[in-house]
């Protein structure tokens, strides 16, 4: 059973396209705030501290003004509305946890008629000379960077262990949060940190591209995701992938077809939250992404089209690589007598399996012609000359048991063939 998503999104930068803080003080300007902003941008105060300072420094008799110039200069980013029907119908649990102040982010929202207990944010307190910000989520042991209204605090109690955690954000405020989350929706500053810490993060403009991610519910394929990480790490500890070479996929979805296949180019040897993502029946990336999916997507689509696969693995290794020159000739090679050949589900003491071999074309539509041309449900694999073998099976276990059969029975052959070649020296 996959993990059931919930999701945390900010407010200033994210719902809003400005941070309603930053525009206030810039359009106030009172006296000393860009020092307070530095220094909370140079994390010389805590986040709690700066934005207290900053409000302490507008009267408490400009509450009308302020409130009125938060409001009319607020715009809320495009897609949002269709984003929150979106999960209200999916029943996806939805908080907004801001470093926002209740006099500007409950009027905000108001129009979109959310739960307010699924609203996160600071209060204010005008009752003062000057403004006083209240703090009714503070950090708690979870977290001691002293934020104002604590994201990690929130999500940790918010959030059960088998929940699939999103978080959606753009500043530093956002960070600590995106850290805990299993997929981050992130632009801006947040953008760029993901890709340097390595995070599973997905860049975006709109309400509309989040909402193009989540139609693929990447939490019900996270498992998937993980299993087919796990065989890649194998291969990569067997050097099955030199140069780049080699690609790995797994089926998601059957009508319509989706798969997760690894990002072309990439040093498959390495682990990183980029290295697969989800394509259709027509080898193209289901959601917006910097990323390429493998140049030999169309031959993963064909098997899975044509026979159904559950899982389809891709390595060049030197057996077999000569294994396919050797016997290209012949359109294939055979075996018999090998006890391995059971992993093939060839149970006759005499079984035989002859796995075809086809010519290596350059151009990827031609080959994946080629491949189709010999597919055949009773062998789980297919060599190319000169450049490796595709093994599949119904599931990513079955497919490395295939992979894992062909390889022991090409490295054996040759062997042999070694072998031979010495005896018929001697
Ligand atoms: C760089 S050599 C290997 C590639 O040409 C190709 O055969 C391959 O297996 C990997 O291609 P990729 O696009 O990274 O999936
Ligand atoms: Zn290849």
């Amino acid at each position: 059973m996959h993990r059931k998503p919930v999701i945390f999104c900010d407010f200033d930068g994210t719902i809003t396209l400005r941070d309603n803080i930053i525009a206030i003080m810039k359009h106030f300007s009172p006296l000393g705030w860009e020092e307070i902003k530095d220094q909370i941008l140079d994390q010389d105060i805590s986040i709690r501290e700066g934005v207290g300072k900053l409000f302490s420094l507008l009267p408490s008799s400009a509450r009308k003004e302020v409130t009125e110039f938060a409001l009319q200069q607020a715009e809320i980013r495009p897609g949002f509305e269709m984003f929150l029907t979106i999960l209200k119908q999916d029943e996806i649990p939805f908080y907004i946890v801001s470093g926002g102040i209740d006099f500007f982010v409950d009027p905000i929202l108001e129009p979109f008629n959310l739960e307010q207990a699924h609203v996160f944010r600071n209060e204010s307190d005008f009752s003062k000379e000057f403004i006083q910000i209240l703090w009714p989520h503070p950090c708690t042991e979870d977290c001691d960077v002293d934020c104002g209204l604590c994201k990690t605090s929130i999500i940790n109690s918010y959030s059960k262990k088998n929940d699939f955690r999103i978080m959606i954000g753009d500043s530093v405020t956002d960070l600590a949060a995106a850290k805990l989350a299993d997929l981050v929706f992130a632009r801006g500053y947040l953008l760029e940190k993901c890709k340097e810490l390595g995070l599973r993060y997905h860049a975006y403009d709109t309400f509309d591209d989040i909402l193009q991610v989540l139609k693929t519910r990447p939490w019900e394929y996270q498992q998937l995701w993980e299993e087919l990480t796990e065989a890649k790490e194998l291969f990569a500890r067997r050097d099955w992938f030199p140069g780049t070479s080699g690609n790995l996929s797994v089926r998601t979805k059957c009508d319509p077809l989706q798969f997760l296949v690894t990002a072309s180019g990439k040093d498959k040897s390495k682990t990183t939250n980029e290295d697969f993502l989800l394509v259709n029946d027509q080898s193209q990336s289901c959601y917006v992404t910097d990323l390429k999916p493998s140049a030999e997507t169309s031959i993963h689509e064909a098997i899975y089209s044509k026979l159904g696969a559950g899982s389809v693995l891709h390595v060049h290794t030197i057996y077999n690589n000569l294994i396919s020159d050797l016997y290209f000739e012949q359109n294939g090679v055979e075996f018999q007598h090998i006890e391995l050949i059971k992993a093939f589900n060839l149970w006759d003491e005499d079984a035989e399996i002859k796995v075809p071999i086809v010519h290596n074309y350059a151009n990827i539509p031609k080959l994946t012609e080629e491949v189709l041309s010999v597919l055949d449900v009773r062998v789980p694999g297919v060599l190319i000359r000169n450049h490796g073998i595709y093994a599949w099976g119904k599931s990513i276990f079955e497919a490395k048991k295939h992979l894992e059969a062909f390889e022991f029975l090409f490295e054996l052959r040759y062997k042999r063939l070694v072998i031979s070649q010495v005896k018929s020296l001697i």
